[in-house]
């Protein structure tokens, strides 16, 4: 259906309503972008980073929000609340003064069993056959072959002839003699040990769940939490997921304090979140494949294969999912990647991840900007690669939705891609209250890049993390024509949409009711 949009525009039933306001136009890095590359050169894949003390001033942060950063990663693990605090309002006032558009994400510390900083170098280094003590009392400074460990009841349930594994297998100790708490160990697996490492304990070449008392949320996570509330964060990562109801749980607490719009996610790094998969996805607003911890917990070469199956369930359960952990690793202290680091994350973007992570690349890294940059380049030319070999086309989806109108909008969702596909549009627009028809579409890993208008904050900054997703928040109308054809102004007003450019148009701002099925529409226009 091609219609006039001068006409539409002069039409006499166009209604008065508030202009678009200074929120509703095109974030500044879409804009330029859209400037520099056109419509189909726009980056589909999101970019989280993790905020640390090498990136966290005023203009560092603008440096990786205007190189592409769509969601800003605080890690509660380190630093104090107020060190977050600043970084919470810094983001925002970037976003506000400078037209960003920076989601921001706090992810809490979870029940985990680590090394307490020994006070030492940054690494120490263990002999093989040297004896060591793992110990719980606290002390400050140094001592030779003595590990301090966080949690006081991390030896229960440990036996003589357990082992010790850090980091996955940096070091690994035989527990050798039980005292008390503590535990006389001796080095098997020579190694490092890192500050803050993590532990875990075998027997007999099997994992054991060595914190089977501890919950996933501890009282420093709620307190976290409660911080991340009264700051206005967008999404919560929850470490250590169980099974789905310790998202359950989170949800309703934010439902409580009427914060239900903050997006939970879930963080896939144990072996029962692996065993819980479809659960925890179906319960959570999205996923992290959080391969540090994953890989202290299953063998690393079935991390690869973990990877691709929670990306492909996320996108058939339509949850963005973020690839997270060493992807650039090397350019924490490096200015260029390795191979096998590009090889690897352009994996992830050819298996449509929604978004990458990097941590201390960005946190403590010297060269953030360029592994951002990096992480740019790379996912623009997988991504087109895709395209030209016409990838999507192999994706299978099986249908997703229940009810009638829920089907019915999936339909809609996937037919028009297919148009969008077939017709090779410069652009799709939709208009959505909470983003549901937005990821429908993205589901879909469409050609032409996703402009979402919503009229809520908080879908737009949830949105963030969708794949091919472009939000903006204008002000909607139930009129659907003024819509229309306000927003395609405003980006004409910007120079984003050029005479001869095609939309195609989708919408679910009506009642999402079985009786709405005649108002939600695929519509395509070609600009004049
Ligand atoms: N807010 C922060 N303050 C200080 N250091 C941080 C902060 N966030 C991250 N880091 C540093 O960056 C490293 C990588 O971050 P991340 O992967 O999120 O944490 P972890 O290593 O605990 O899994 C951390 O080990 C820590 O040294
Ligand atoms: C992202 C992860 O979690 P964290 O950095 O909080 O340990 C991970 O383990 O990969
Ligand atoms: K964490
Ligand atoms: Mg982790």
């Amino acid at each position: 259906m091609q219609l006039d949009l001068k006409e539409v525009a002069t039409a006499e039933t166009v209604k008065e309503e508030p202009k678009l306001s200074f929120s509703g136009r095109l974030d500044a890095v879409s804009e330029a972008d859209l400037r520099e590359k056109g419509f189909l050169g726009l980056r589909k894949t999101k970019l989280v980073c993790t905020v640390g003390p090498a990136c966290a001033q005023p203009e560092e942060l603008e440096v990786l929000a205007s190189r592409g950063m769509n969601v800003a990663r605080l890690n509660m693990c380190h630093n104090t609340r107020e060190w977050h605090r600043e970084v919470i309002r810094n983001v925002k006032s970037l976003n506000e003064e400078k037209g960003f558009n920076v989601a921001l994400m706090i992810d809490t510390e979870g029940s985990q069993i680590h090394v307490i900083d020994h006070g030492g170098s940054s690494s120490v280094k263990a002999e093989d056959g040297s004896a060591w003590l793992f110990t719980t009392e606290k002390y400050k400074g140094f001592r030779p072959l003595v590990v301090q460990v966080n949690y006081d009841g991390f030896s229960e349930g440990i036996v003589v002839g357990d082992e010790l594994v850090v980091e996955g297998g940096m070091a690994s100790f035989k527990v050798t003699e039980k005292i008390g708490k503590d535990l006389r160990c001796t080095c098997i697996d020579p190694g490092l040990l890192l500050p803050r490492a993590k532990l875990s304990v075998w027997r007999d070449g099997k994992l054991l769940d060595s914190n089977p008392g501890l919950p996933t949320l501890s009282t420093k996570d709620w307190a976290d939490i409660d911080f991340g509330i009264s700051e206005g964060v967008d999404f919560i990562a929850v470490s250590f997921v169980k099974d789905a109801n310790d998202i359950k749980q989170l949800k309703s607490y934010l439902a409580s304090k009427s914060s239900e719009s903050i997006r939970v996610l879930a963080k896939i790094e144990g072996l029962e979140s692996l065993q819980n998969i479809e659960d925890i996805i179906e319960a959570s607003d999205g996923i992290m494949v959080a391969r540090g911890d994953l890989g202290v917990q299953v063998p690393l070469e079935q991390i690869p294969t973990i990877q691709e199956e929670v990306t492909r369930l996320c996108r058939q359960l339509n949850k963005p999912v973020i690839v997270a952990s060493q992807l650039l690793e090397s350019m924490i202290e490096y200015p260029i990647p390795t191979r096998a680091e590009v090889a690897d994350l352009s994996e992830a973007v050819r298996q449509y991840t929604d978004a990458l992570m990097l941590s201390g690349e960005s946190a403590v890294g010297s060269y953030a900007e360029k592994a951002l940059s990096v992480l740019c380049m790379a996912s623009c030319r997988m991504e087109l690669w895709s395209r030209e070999e016409n990838r999507q086309s192999l994706l299978s989806q099986d249908q997703l939705a229940v009810s009638l109108p829920e089907r019915i909008a999936e339909q809609i969702c996937n037919c028009a891609v297919d148009m969008a596909n077939n017709l090779s549009v410069d652009a799709i627009f939709v208009y959505t209250k909470h983003g549901q028809m937005a990821s429908l579409l993205s589901r879909n890993r469409p050609d032409a890049p996703i402009f979402a208008f919503t009229d809520s904050s908080s879908t737009r900054k949830g949105l963030n993390l969708h794949w091919g997703v472009i939000p903006l928040e204008v002000p909607l109308s139930d009129d659907m024509e003024y819509n229309i054809v306000e927003t395609m102004n405003l980006m004409k007003v910007g120079g984003a949409l050029k005479s001869g450019d095609s939309v195609l148009v989708v919408s679910d701002i009506s009642p999402t009711s079985a009786m709405s099925v005649m108002s939600q529409s695929v519509l395509v226009r070609t600009i004049d």
